[in-house]
């Protein structure tokens, strides 16, 4: 199989890599990064010379001299990459990149019997409105998800009858903070990268920090399957052994229990006939002695029901929650705003009337929107000293 993987420069991204490599049937054809010219570099070298591209115009044209006569070939821009990935040369598209860029792909994908390979939870939830309402992605043969819950959901329904059961289950560590006593505003934004369980990126670690993470999972989840809000629930399980459950209406549930590592959603989603024995993944139960649950807690994680109010309403509210948190995350890392504003400034933004999308580029221009808003408002704080 002939595969391309965009965002293969992240920490999700280079964890893909690193399984495919493992896999001759699996042919990398094209890498996509945007500024990391390096990493990219070095990737596409290990992997026998699929072509690649950077969305930074700079780091790509740098790319693009720096190999000439490598054998690796540069795409010239956004273009040549969609005409690559949508014709006959690839056969499968990991999506692995943080924010919405290539939202236009993944719509043109759809059409397709192409696999996708998505984790990129913000193109799937600013979508969502479009993606529901033009098509059920559950019926989508061709969506393999990456998300670490919604795989393991994905694995917990199939062979199950719908009607039977009552409930899904998305389970939350609880993130960096859940059981500090301390004042939000004194957590850093080193404080909120150190994940208990998961090695993540900068953006997704501090919505795991404030569960807004998990808020967008669970419209992510209201997408790519077919429940209803009122059926989807989240479970802290501050171990991030169990990854979903599923409650039958029998009262019989049943979880998915894993180590906390993506390499083995990666290997499960390749869906390939080979198993490989990684040892390292062998859960040891006599180094686990409790899990342990709980449900979140409203005052501490506002913005964990902020998300899932947004995902209720519908319209264009996901994508302009996207672009505000988005704005949000940027500034709280850049010490600009303090952790415990983020939830503060999104509830805020969503003061504003949003309009229903009704193409990709209306998704585009409302994330936007949200993303300029929040900045606004952030820079307002700034000038009025609050
Ligand atoms: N990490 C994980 O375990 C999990 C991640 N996810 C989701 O996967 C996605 C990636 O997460 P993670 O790997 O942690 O994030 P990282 O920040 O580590 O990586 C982001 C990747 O996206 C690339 N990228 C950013 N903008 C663009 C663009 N415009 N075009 C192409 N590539 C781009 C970056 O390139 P560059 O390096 O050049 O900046 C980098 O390769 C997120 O949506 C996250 O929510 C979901 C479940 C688990
Ligand atoms: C690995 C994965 O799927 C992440 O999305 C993870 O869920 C983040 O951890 P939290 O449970 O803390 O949000
Ligand atoms: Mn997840």
């Amino acid at each position: 199989m002939r595969v391309a993987v965009i965002g293969s420069t992240g920490y999700l991204g280079e964890q893909i890599c690193n399984v495919l490599s493992y896999f001759p049937e699996f042919e990398v054809k094209t890498l996509v990064a945007n500024i990391n010219r390096e990493k990219l570099i070095q990737q596409a070298q290990a992997f026998r010379n699929p072509s690649i591209y950077l969305a930074n115009p700079e780091a790509n044209f740098r790319a693009a001299s720096d190999l000439k006569e490598s054998g690796i070939r540069v795409l010239k821009n956004r273009d040549a990459v969609k005409e690559i990935l949508l014709g006959d040369s690839i056969d499968g598209i990991f999506f692995a990149l943080s924010g919405i860029d290539w939202i236009d792909l993944f719509y043109d994908l759809l059409n397709t019997d192409k696999i996708i390979w998505m984790a990129t939870k913000e193109i799937i939830v600013a979508g969502s409105e479009l993606w529901k309402g033009e098509r059920d992605l559950s019926q989508n043969k061709n969506i393999i998800a990456l998300d670490s819950e919604h795989n393991a959901l994905h694995q917990l329904i199939q062979g199950h009858n719908q009607e039977h059961i009552a409930k899904i289950y998305l389970t939350a560590s609880g993130g960096a903070f859940y059981e500090w006593q301390g004042d939000l505003n004194e957590i850093t934004p080193e404080m909120a990268l150190s994940h208990p369980n998961w090695k993540m990126g900068t953006k997704i670690t501090v919505d795991s920090a404030n569960l807004i993470n998990k808020g967008l999972e669970v419209i992510e989840a209201n997408c790519l399957f077919r429940f209803p809000y009122s059926q989807i629930d989240v479970l802290i399980q501050r171990e991030s052994v169990i990854h979903a459950l599923v409650e039958r209406k029998d009262g019989f549930i049943t979880a998915l229990l894993s180590k906390p590592d993506m390499k083995s959603v990666i290997l499960h989603a390749l869906k390939t006939e080979r198993t490989f024995p990684w040892e390292e993944y062998k859960m040891d139960f006599t180094q686990l002695h409790q899990l342990h649950f709980d449900y979140p807690v409203p005052d501490r994680f506002q913005g964990f029901y902020l998300a899932v109010k947004v995902g209720r309403l519908g319209g264009g509210y996901p994508a302009f929650f996207c672009g505000a948190d988005e704005a949000c995350v940027q500034a709280f890392l850049s010490h600009r705003i303090g952790f415990n504003h983020i939830p503060i400034l999104l509830e805020k933004t969503l003061e504003t009337t949003i309009a229903k999308p009704q193409s990709v580029s209306d998704v585009i221009y409302i994330y936007n929107q949200g993303f300029k808003i929040a900045k606004d408002l952030i820079q307002q704080r700034r000038s009025l000293k609050c």
